[in-house]
């Protein structure tokens, strides 16, 4: 099939680096011209293969159902998906002894436009799967056939809106696309004694990654062509469109965090890459309008010392509508100041409302309540007291993924109020 006639390129693919995080703006000016006026977009759908073993893991549980933070490696997955309101549905491969647990994931997180296929033994047969279910091949099946179908493994959680319009863009035009990303290693070829038989130029060579995407009809069709062998050791998507569709894919330069979670090291890079993006916002929230409060303080030296990091601050959280601004701006971590009161009925006001947003369902929540307690006015034990109240809430909240602690700075009247935010730090 030859290719279709070009269409305007969206300037998405000239204007922004592989590197690059484009701004709504550019997101939606690519949509726009992605979809040449008087058209009506693409219908887009997704296949997830999520049945593998993942035996390179090296633990009982299939890689994809991996706590990270507490929460399964395919939810961030499903979220990056869903956060693309143009794919229309989200069609997950997995066996048949894991469709219950994923039926739970699916409810526990509020994921939406999943639908689930049983996988087959190999990643081909997994996405044949899906790709049947697209197909409307299936009597019961809901689905409608997409003209664009991106393909792209679950244990790839860092795949953002810009690459997947990227290559759906191409596939519309070219039949298919996938990402690519600059190898790190050489690859050689050894020969049949084990010995070194050739190298390959690195340069001219470059790493298949995820997204792919193609026009349904071109993959769907190369898949039911496949030979057994391709779909027991094959590897490669684009491959079968060239072998049996005689397609040549576009290939689009890909983000570094396109990586596939493969052996346990990446469980450890993926969490610490989720533990720093939701740790760039961090919200003060006081107990007082007073323009002295100490955390006013707080806000400027974090902000000086912390300055790739949002800090914000809020007045007390009775104005439900600060709080709720505060939501929409997705932060995760909160720090409140409290210099009037000591019981913790602001702190409570605050719980109540992160979990009225359902913010803590995604991801951890941490609450820091610091108290400033004048010694020379509150007898130590009595306030004590209060606040040892604090632990046994803490421990209720847990259970709800917020991570709530108290610091107590006890200090002698003549600081008060404390303009002095170092011993806040
Ligand atoms: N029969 C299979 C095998 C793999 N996959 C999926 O294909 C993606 C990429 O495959 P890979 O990284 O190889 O996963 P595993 O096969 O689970 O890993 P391993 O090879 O280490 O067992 C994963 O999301 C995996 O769940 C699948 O849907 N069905
Ligand atoms: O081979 P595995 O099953 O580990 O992973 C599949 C990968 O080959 C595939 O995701 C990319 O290389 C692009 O095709």
């Amino acid at each position: 099939m030859e290719p279709r006639p070009a269409a305007p390129r969206p300037r998405l693919c000239d204007s922004l680096g592989a590197d690059q995080t484009p701004s709504a703006s550019t997101l939606n000016a690519a949509r726009a011209e992605a979809r040449p006026a008087g058209r009506r977009a693409p219908a887009v759908a997704a296949v997830l293969p999520a049945g593998g073993s993942g035996e390179r893991m090296g633990v009982p549980t299939p890689k994809q159902f991996c706590p990270v933070l507490e929460r399964p490696l395919i939810s961030y997955t499903l979220q990056a998906l869903e956060r693309v309101c143009w794919i229309k549905d989200i069609v997950v491969a997995v066996t048949g002894e894991n469709m219950e647990a994923m039926k739970g994931i699916i409810q526990k997180y509020q994921h939406q436009r999943i639908s689930l296929v049983e996988a087959g033994v190999t990643r081909h047969r997994s996405i044949f799967n899906g790709l049947k279910a697209l197909a409307g091949d299936q009597p019961d099946s809901k689905l409608s056939k997409p003209e664009v179908v991106i393909i792209h493994d679950a244990v790839r959680p860092f795949v953002e809106e810009d690459v997947l319009l990227k290559v759906v863009t191409a596939a519309k035009e070219y039949g298919a696309a996938g990402a690519i990303r600059p190898l790190v290693s050489t690859v050689i070829s050894p020969s049949a004694d084990g010995c070194l038989d050739h190298s390959l130029e690195r340069a001219r060579h470059r790493a298949s990654e995820m997204p792919q995407a193609f026009l349904f009809d071109v993959i769907y069709e190369a898949y039911q062509q496949c030979s057994d062998y391709d779909l027991e050791f094959g590897t490669e998507c684009l491959q079968l469109a060239l072998k049996y569709g005689h397609i040549k894919a576009k290939l689009v330069e890909g983000s570094p965090d396109l990586w596939k979670v493969t052996y346990k090291r990446d469980l450890y890079a993926a969490e610490s890459i989720i533990k720093e993006r939701i740790s760039q916002h961090i919200c003060l929230v006081m107990d007082t309008k007073d323009e002295n409060h100490v955390g006013h303080r707080l806000e400027e030296v974090l902000k000086d010392e912390l300055n790739h990091v949002k800090v914000t601050s809020r007045l007390p959280c009775h104005t439900g509508r600060d709080l709720d601004q505060i939501m929409s701006e997705q932060c995760y971590s909160y720090v409140c100041v409290n210099v009037m009161t000591s019981d913790f009925e602001e702190i409570r006001k605050l719980v109540d409302m992160l979990e009225e947003s359902n913010l803590s369902i995604l991801y951890p929540v941490v609450v820091i309540s610091v108290y400033f307690l004048d010694y020379k006015s509150v007898p130590f034990d009595q306030k004590m007291e209060n606040l040892m109240q604090i632990r046994e809430y803490a421990k209720e909240v847990k259970k709800r993924n917020i991570l709530l602690c108290g610091l107590l700075i006890y200090y002698p009247q003549v600081f008060y109020p404390p303009q002095d935010p170092s011993c806040l730090t």
